[in-house]
């Protein structure tokens, strides 16, 4: 028997305070842990303040800033994988996303690298942000946001852990001491030119623990795909998060937990651009995930008996994670994604993954 679900479920984080209605939460978070892969969150201490609005509202403003300012702080500038990706720039396996992005991540000190040490060490460092006076108080509030979104997302890892029978701090020693550096975007999916592809981005799973994810348009336009392969749209929800389940959570709950495919098509012809902007929970950059399995009580691991099997849809850089720390899956990870940054930063890895040099459609300079 499979357990197939034709929508995304909602869960009311409220419901955690009191201890008449914690118990409703805690189990619909266990069926959305096992069956489904995501869930909208509503009623969070983050998205219930004014900086939901605030970061909405910045959205749209940062694709027009000036074409110069844009360009001043392009992620190619970034050995840390900060800031602007023009349109057409990154590629889902080998094939263009339509959308224009700008990463950002934590704020968390650079890590001391030198000649010798393992490169990942160069994934942390600082973000880049646009002239204060061209864009007044962006900065202050998405480096707010993100630290906001970073604890909430440290908070439910500590309710994912009640749900699966385990200690409350048995998802700690994914966490570094004194905070992972997470990674959060500011998406721009324009309306395609031409109507030969309506890849927004194409399917892919996330490689961390937990992505939050808040729509900031009232489009349509995510989807996420069921077992038996269907795609299920996920509209926006005011002043919910979208959450869901990556990789390293997936493996590190013998899969107990499922990641789920997810894609995001284009706005129809006609429609205005889409905004997004995802935070993705990260997995301590010296953890082998594949080695860090949690012990699971039996009645958890025979959730998945219930499920069936989980839909095989190709995974990108997951068989890395037995022998490789998550750090350097995560810049192997962002080599592909963002060929033009690894040309520059990273030489070896770059020929290594592209032996014939720069795809003709990734973003040269
Ligand atoms: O823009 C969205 O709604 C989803 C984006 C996404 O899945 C990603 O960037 O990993
Ligand atoms: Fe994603």
């Amino acid at each position: 028997m499979t357990t197939n679900f034709s929508a995304v479920p909602i869960l009311d984080y409220s419901q955690l305070v009191s201890p008449e209605t914690r118990p409703e939460f805690i189990s619909q978070l266990l069926n959305a842990l096992t069956n489904v892969g995501f869930f909208y969150l509503s009623n969070t201490p983050v998205l219930n303040s004014d900086i939901t609005d605030k970061i909405i509202d910045y959205a749209p403003k940062f694709f027009d800033l000036p074409e110069e300012e844009k360009e001043r702080i392009r992620m190619v500038h970034s050995p840390h994988f900060f800031g602007y990706s023009r349109f057409g720039a990154e590629l889902t396996k080998g094939k263009v996303d339509q959308r224009e992005q700008f990463d950002i991540g934590t704020p968390r000190e650079e890590r001391g690298w030198k000649p010798g040490d393992p490169e990942f060490l160069r994934l942390w460092g600082p973000s880049q942000w646009p002239k204060e006076e061209l864009l007044p108080g962006f900065k202050d509030t998405f480096t707010s946001y993100v630290q906001q979104t970073q604890k909430l997302g440290e908070e439910i890892l500590a309710v994912v852990a009640e749900a699966l029978h385990l200690p409350p701090g048995a998802f700690s020693p994914f966490i570094e001491e004194g905070g992972n550096q997470d990674r959060a975007k500011i998406v721009k999916y324009p309306v395609p030119e031409d109507e030969t592809s309506d890849q927004g981005v194409g399917p892919h799973y996330d490689g961390g623990l937990l992505t939050l994810l808040v729509q900031a348009s009232p489009h349509r336009g995510l989807q996420v795909q069921n077992l038996s392969g269907e795609w299920i749209d996920a509209p926006p929800i005011s002043r919910t998060y979208i959450v869901n389940i990556g990789k390293a959570l997936e493996t590190v709950t013998q899969k107990v937990c499922i990641a789920t495919s997810h894609r995001v098509l284009s706005p129809a012809k006609g429609s205005t651009p889409r905004y997004s902007i995802p935070f993705f929970q990260m997995i301590s950059q010296r953890t082998t995930i594949g080695k860090s399995v949690l012990d699971l009580p039996p009645e958890i691991l025979q959730l998945k008996e219930k499920r069936g099997n989980v839909g095989s849809s190709d995974s990108v850089n997951y068989a890395e994670y037995n022998e490789l720390p998550a750090g350097q899956v995560a810049l192997i990870g962002r080599v592909k994604s963002h060929p033009d940054v690894a040309e520059r930063h990273y030489p070896e890895l770059f020929k290594q993954y592209f032996p014939d040099g720069l795809p003709s459609h990734g973003s040269a300079y």
